[in-house]
């Protein structure tokens, strides 16, 4: 049997180097691949005295254990600076990026050197997307970022379902060519700010998917679902395009989010309907819980938009305290969506639309007058 085509894949210019900024579970996994796929990757710990362990062990025990760091992984304190780096990747819960953002510039960020945001939520005070946030300071052209699902151990292990978005296409390529590389599917992406939204909203549905669960699996789903919606109304007005949704970075990645046993978010949203308080579950979980703070930026940014969005805002309050569980099951139980509407893209001029509609019901007959119709 002949060989299988192999996808072709460029080959990254020798002596690339990338900065992982954050050596949490995310950014320790990232690290290991962008190693894997051929850049002179460096993974920044927030101590020395993290970088020392990690170095020492060539493991991080904390967030990502079992996973031995190969050798060719720099390991060390993000006090070393940026100078270097040609990709830099932020992996710090969102509730961060704006502080690390600040300092980029301080740490020796080359002009040239690409950003590259893996976080899957919003950037407070505003409810900010991440990617929109590093362009306004560094040019769109010089930003990415990279959805879909992909928990940390298993993307080491066996794979992901990545995406590499950005709006330079040689710079999504170039990213989804290094994860290739080392053996994780990736799809590019020109849609960023698609991808981030979908990130959030798939955390939101999903931390919505746990606090219902225990009342039935259609409210978890009808809870889910209401939120994707709530959050794609919101995307489509930021220029989102449907695919990202409804491909990996969206329905794929919530699947996975509210499948793990893992899951963070999920967990966190059973933890909420056990009655612990908001504001003590990331400790008890350990790690970053993005959906906690991105749902009320969600919300907020939501009701700015005009977009209705009575679930997303229903689970804001369930976190802050604000709405008791029963009324969260309740409500969710009751809402019915407005009717979908026929909605035209704004992308593609109404004429060129209904020309290309009566030229299909022509081909179907269905501009011909019916039996009924007809005249005798
Ligand atoms: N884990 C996963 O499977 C996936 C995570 N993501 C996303 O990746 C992002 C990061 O999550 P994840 O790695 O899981 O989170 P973790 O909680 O595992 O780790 C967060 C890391 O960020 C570090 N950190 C926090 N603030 C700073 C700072 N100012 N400077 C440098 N480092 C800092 C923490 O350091 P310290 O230990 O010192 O507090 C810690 O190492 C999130 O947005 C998440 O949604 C995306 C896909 C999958
Ligand atoms: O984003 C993730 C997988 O793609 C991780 O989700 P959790 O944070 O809920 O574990």
């Amino acid at each position: 049997m002949p060989p299988l085509p192999r996808p072709q894949i460029p080959v990254p210019p020798p002596l690339r180097r990338a900065v992982v900024v954050g050596a949490g579970s995310f950014g320790t996994a990232v690290a290991v691949l962008l190693a894997r796929g051929g850049l002179r990757t460096t993974l920044q710990t927030r101590t020395v005295e993290q970088a020392r362990q990690l170095t020492e062990g060539r493991e991080n025990r904390v967030y990502l254990p079992g996973v031995e760091l190969p050798k060719e992984l720099r390991i060390e304190p993000a006090s070393a600076g940026l100078a270097r780096a040609e990709f830099v990747f932020l992996a710090v819960p969102s509730a961060r990026v704006e502080q690390v953002i600040a300092g980029l510039e301080s740490a020796g960020l080359s002009r040239r050197a690409s950003l590259v945001s893996l976080s899957k939520g919003l950037v407070p005070p505003a409810g900010t997307a991440p990617t929109v946030l590093l362009r306004s300071r560094f040019g769109a052209e010089r930003v990415a970022c990279v959805g879909g699902p992909a928990h940390a151990q298993e993307m080491v292990r066996e794979g992901a379902g990545l995406v590499a978005a950005a709006t330079d296409e040689e710079l999504a390529r170039l990213i989804a060519s290094v994860f290739i590389r080392a053996g994780v599917v990736c799809e590019q992406s020109d849609d960023p700010v698609g991808v981030e939204l979908a990130g959030a909203a798939k955390n939101a549905a999903a931390l919505a998917a746990g606090a219902t669960e225990a009342q039935g699996l259609n409210a978890a789903g009808a809870a889910a679902g209401h939120i994707f919606a709530e959050v794609w109304r919101f995307a489509e007005r930021q220029g989102a395009r449907p695919e990202s949704m409804i491909g990996l970075a969206g329905t794929g990645d919530l699947v996975a989010t509210a499948l793990a046993p893992q899951s963070r978010n999920r967990r966190a949203g059973e933890l909420l309907a056990e009655g612990v308080p908001a504001g003590e579950i990331p400790e008890r979980i350990g790690q970053a819980v993005e959906a906690l703070e991105s749902v009320p930026l969600l919300a907020r940014a939501l009701a700015d938009a005009g977009v209705e969005a009575p679930v997303t805002d229903a689970l804001s309050r369930l976190i802050r305290g604000q709405l008791p569980l029963p009324d969260w099951v309740a409500l969710v139980r009751a809402t019915v969506p407005q009717p979908a509407r026929r909605r035209v893209s704004r992308a593609v001029p109404r004429g060129l639309l209904s020309r290309a509609g009566s030229r299909i019901r022509g081909w179907f007959g269905a501009d011909a007058p019916s039996e009924r119709e007809r005249p005798a």
